[in-house]
């Protein structure tokens, strides 16, 4: 399969050297990277703002920038909606009216894409089509900004930082909608995002730029397990990600079973069906290790594995994050320099990972 998205390209910004390769094929491409790390001059380039000095630029087949070649399509030819931080609607025009208005771009002769209804349907706005945008919260406005560039039927969603000035609140309430957007709807995305918690909740495909280079390229959960991406493992939000399903429930004790190919893991009971497919996050700050079975701790998950990798000394060098491999499954868990040598951990010790908390990010 070839990939929905392929950038290779070098371009000098003043002082800034953006000289960038990726290949993805997720369909929630992240790009992730701290601040001037060239997020927004890599989204300008994917979306024809910049032309770059040189380097290609394939979306799902098509070649939009080949300088060998001279082809270079103009921003308006490459049908890329776009969602900002700011929904940016029309204030004077209604929901139902701002929704149009991206409907008015889309290619008169292609049948297919999404319909009106299919979108109202997909991110639950259909009750608001008769207001205007003052009189939307922050989270529904984004909403139908999804909305409006969706029904312009894009080859290529272009997501930056869309959550950005939203409280935590309103974050929670729009990321559901972002994930049946990207499960369930066909249109590739590029998001960019500052936020590990979102970035590891949604995006299948993560690219990590720093001072204008790809630093890393793949898929989320298993760079999100590795002790040595420091921009991620470092942080407080570090931990692993895993796909899980709901095995069964246990009223009695308030829990609810979820199996994983690393084992096990009971959570506070969740009213969700048997079979029910999630995806449950663990922070490196929620992981301790034990080189021995446990008896008598309160702790309810304990998953065993062995150590695969040990990553550098950080913070004021007193700890570190160490990676499982639990039945294949990457964990990272963050110890104090002090106990990995009191436990004498090296690359292939068997260990007990003993989880404080599971989050669960979906539904
Ligand atoms: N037109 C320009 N001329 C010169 N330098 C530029 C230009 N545009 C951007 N830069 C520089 O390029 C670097 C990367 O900027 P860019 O906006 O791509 O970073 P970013 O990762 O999106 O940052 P942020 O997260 O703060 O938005 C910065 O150092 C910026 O000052």
């Amino acid at each position: 399969m070839s990939a929905v998205i392929e950038v290779s390209v070098a371009h000098r910004l003043g002082a800034f050297s953006l000289d960038a390769e990726f290949a993805s094929d997720g369909r929630l491409t992240a790009l992730f990277g701290r601040s001037g790390s060239g997020k927004t001059s890599l989204v300008n380039v994917i979306s024809g703002l910049i032309r770059p000095q040189a380097g290609c630029v394939v979306i799902d087949g098509r070649v939009m920038v080949d300088s060998a070649a001279g082809v270079f399509v103009p921003k308006h030819k490459r049908r890329i909606g776009y969602v900002f931080q700011e929904a940016r609607l029309f204030p004077h025009l209604s929901v139902r009216q701002n929704l149009l208005y991206g409907r008015w771009f889309a290619p008169q002769a292609e049948d297919g894409g999404s319909t009106l209804d299919d979108v109202l349907d997909l991110l639950g706005i259909g009750h608001l089509l008769q207001r205007q945008p003052g009189a939307l919260s922050g989270g529904e406005k984004q909403r139908v900004a999804i909305g409006r560039a969706l029904l312009a039927k894009p080859r290529l969603l272009l997501m930056d930082e869309p959550l950005a000035s939203l409280d935590e609140e309103r974050k929670a309430e729009i990321l559901p909608y972002i994930e049946r957007l990207r499960d369930g709807f066909g249109i590739p995305i590029v998001y960019v995002s500052h936020s590990i918690a979102e970035v590891a909740r949604l995006a299948t495909h993560l690219v990590i730029l720093g001072q204008g280079k790809v630093s890393m390229s793949g898929p989320t959960a298993e760079l999100m397990s590795r002790p040595d991406v420091p921009i991620l493992s470092t942080s407080a939000e570090a931990g692993a990600i895993l796909e899980a399903r709901v095995l069964r429930h246990e009223p009695e004790h308030g829990l609810t079973i979820l199996g994983t190919a690393a084992g096990p893991l009971q959570i506070a009971r969740r009213n969700l069906p048997e079979g029910t497919a999630l995806r449950v996050r663990i922070l490196a700050s929620d992981v301790m290790l034990s080189l021995k079975p446990l008896d008598g701790i309160s702790a309810l998950n304990v998953l065993p594995g062995q150590v695969s990798a040990i990553g550098v000394r950080h913070g004021d060098g007193g700890a570190l994050e160490v990676r499982l491999d639990c039945n294949g499954v990457g964990l990272l868990a963050r110890l104090t320099v002090k106990s990995a040598e009191q436990l004498r951990l090296a690359p292939g010790s068997p260990v007990y990972a003993v989880i404080k908390s599971v989050s669960i990010d979906m539904p």
